[in-house]
């Protein structure tokens, strides 16, 4: 695989991303203006649920209908009422969501409380049921041990998540090589039709070959595509199309 090649595989499987406390319309807008069709499409666009319906309308304006829209609950701490996430995530769906990032409450997991992340994951499973995918955050970066980034996953998997997701973004450690393995490990010995998505920082092409790589030595070429693999990402998008327009080899 070339650079270049990769760049527009990036793309494809990326969950193009603003999820910025000063998030207007407009620069939503002007998020949705810098995707270049010649380029190629993402597979998402990843916005705050008051974004959704714009993003929906947007996508239908421009016949990109294709592309996802993606939104979060229980963001960016995982702390928010059950009640509430399950609220959230009916109306995200009945605004036009396809797609849920739920925040695993990780914090309960490290406090040797499985029972309520489950819960969670559960609930939200049955609010999304043949209407939306689920990906589940489990916050790798704070969880850090090898040992509690495989259990958070494994509990996000058996619980019902279509997609273990690593990170919000929002905090000192995001994607790692090192997380991203455990989890593709976790996923792969379940057995179970899981998806994987690397989220936060990854900024560079460079940057993405590891995780593609990781995921076709772990999961198999075949495996890699928009239905098992994303990159959760809101700067990657320029660093593809310099690759993609030949400034950088
Ligand atoms: O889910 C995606 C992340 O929030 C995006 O993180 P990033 O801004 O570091 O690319």
């Amino acid at each position: 695989m070339t650079l270049q090649s990769d760049a527009r595989l990036s793309l494809s499987l990326m969950d193009l991303t603003s999820l910025k406390e000063d998030d207007t319309p407009a620069s939503i807008l002007a998020l949705l203006n810098s995707i270049n069709p010649d380029i190629g499409l993402p597979a998402a666009i990843c916005v705050y649920p008051q974004f959704v319906t714009l993003v929906k309308e947007e996508l239908e304006k421009r016949e990109w209908s294709q592309i996802k829209v993606a939104t979060v609950t229980n963001f960016p701490s995982g702390e928010q009422k059950l009640q509430q996430v399950v609220a959230q995530t009916h109306s995200a769906i009945a605004d036009g969501a396809d797609e849920i990032d739920l925040v695993l409450p990780y914090q309960q997991l490290m406090a040797g409380d499985p029972d309520t992340p489950w819960q969670y994951v559960h609930s939200s499973k049955l609010a999304c049921q043949g209407k939306a995918k689920l990906k589940v955050i489990i916050e790798s970066g704070v969880l850090a041990k090898p040992k509690l980034i495989a259990e958070a996953a494994q509990l996000a998997i058996m619980a019902g998540a279509d997609f273990v997701k690593t990170s919000t973004g929002k905090v000192a450690v995001n994607a790692t090589p090192e997380a991203a393995e455990v989890i593709l490990k976790t996923i792969k010995s379940s057995g179970k039709s899981v998806g994987f998505k690397a989220a936060g920082g990854v900024k560079s092409v460079v940057e993405a070959q590891r995780y593609l790589r990781l995921a076709e030595e772990i999961m198999g070429a075949e495996w890699l595509n928009a239905n098992n693999f994303r990159f959760g990402a809101s700067s990657l998008l320029s660093d593809v199309a310099v690759v993609v327009n030949g400034q950088s080899e």
